[in-house]
């Protein structure tokens, strides 16, 4: 059973259009990173998810349902838009409680919600303090919690770890990964950084000009790009230059760069093994590393093969 489905959605604002014909479907449970280049409908489309904006044709499913009829439904989305902000003479806790009040979590319930969600985003020792003096990745966190205090089926987040440094990324992403794999939630987040997809998506869907251009499980994206993986090696001296020379003939090897005591072959995945094993012929290998096309590659092949819209 799908939990979102769009089917040719389109969207306009003026001359710009937004959205051009796009369809994803996204089942129950999956976590899908959305990536994009800037403005490539991301926004539009989670706006559309949300039930802030309606498509100007196609239809847009969540839950089963129009997302703009129903504050049932509505409330089982979570939306965490790209710059949320919050009051700051309130405390992190005051601030989960007017979110779990306003999306109809009963009184009764409210606190202990608040105190589970505080310690699921990692706040409880600062839920008492106000969020100005948050930093960044704490009001992040924090909004986060905006978005689980009320339970929701569907959690989508535009751009959730944009401007944090690598610390406040990694406990965003301890947080979300955790999150996602303890329930059956689903989650979407678009981001510019192929990385965190990469490691916290099962799926990536890249869209670019209003549509989505590429959409599969992440190994299968990083596949298809049917990119060589590059294998560097660090020589003895003198050793590289031969090496060089013996591998520039070898079937499936593409280049070969690299100068005195270090080697940088490229070549087709399956050379790898055979590309090694010629470099230590020629001397010892003191180090090596084989890096595989990411989904970086991907992403660009994807975007690359369309073009420039019509
Ligand atoms: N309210 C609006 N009025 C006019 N044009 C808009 C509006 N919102 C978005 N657009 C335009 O629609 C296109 C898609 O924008 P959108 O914000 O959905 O993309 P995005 O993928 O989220 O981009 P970014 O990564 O930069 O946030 C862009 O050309 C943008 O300028």
């Amino acid at each position: 059973m799908y939990a979102i489905e769009v089917e040719n959605a389109r969207k306009e604002y003026g001359a710009v259009t937004a959205l051009d014909g796009l369809s994803l479907r996204i089942e129950r449970g999956e976590t899908v990173g959305l990536l994009g280049t800037n403005g490539a409908g991301k926004t539009t489309l989670f706006e559309l998810l949300v039930g802030l904006r309606s498509p100007d044709a196609g239809s847009v499913a969540v839950l089963d349902r129009d997302p703009t009829e129903g504050v049932g439904t509505r409330r089982r989305v979570g939306y965490l838009p790209e710059h949320a902000g919050f009051p700051d003479e309130l405390t992190g806790r005051e601030v989960l409680r007017f979110h779990a009040r306003m999306r109809g979590v009963d009184a009764e319930r409210r606190d202990r919600r608040v105190a589970r969600v505080l310690e699921t985003v990692g706040l409880t020792d600062a839920a008492d303090r106000r969020v100005e003096g948050y930093s960044n990745g704490m009001a992040r966190r924090l909004g986060l919690g905006t978005v689980l205090v009320a339970d929701p089926a569907v959690l989508l987040l535009d751009e959730p770890t944009a401007g944090l440094d690598p610390y406040g990324v990694e406990a965003f992403h301890d947080v979300l990964g955790a999150v996602a794999s303890a329930t059956d939630v689903t989650v979407v987040f678009s981001s510019h950084v192929l990385g965190e997809v990469e490691a916290l998506c099962d799926r990536a869907a890249v869209v670019h000009d209003g549509r989505v251009v590429a959409d599969d499980d992440v190994d299968a994206l990083r596949r298809q790009t049917g990119e060589n993986v590059t294998v560097r090696a660090a020589v003895g001296d003198g050793d590289a230059d031969s090496a060089a020379e013996r591998l520039r003939s070898r079937d499936g090897v593409e280049r070969v760069t690299g100068d005195g005591a270090e080697l940088v072959v490229e070549c087709a995945p399956t050379r790898a093994l055979a590309v090694l094993e010629a470099i230590h012929e020629s001397g010892d290998v003191e180090r090596f590393a084989v890096r595989e096309p990411g989904l970086e590659s991907a992403f660009r092949t994807a975007v690359a093969d369309r073009g420039e819209r019509a």
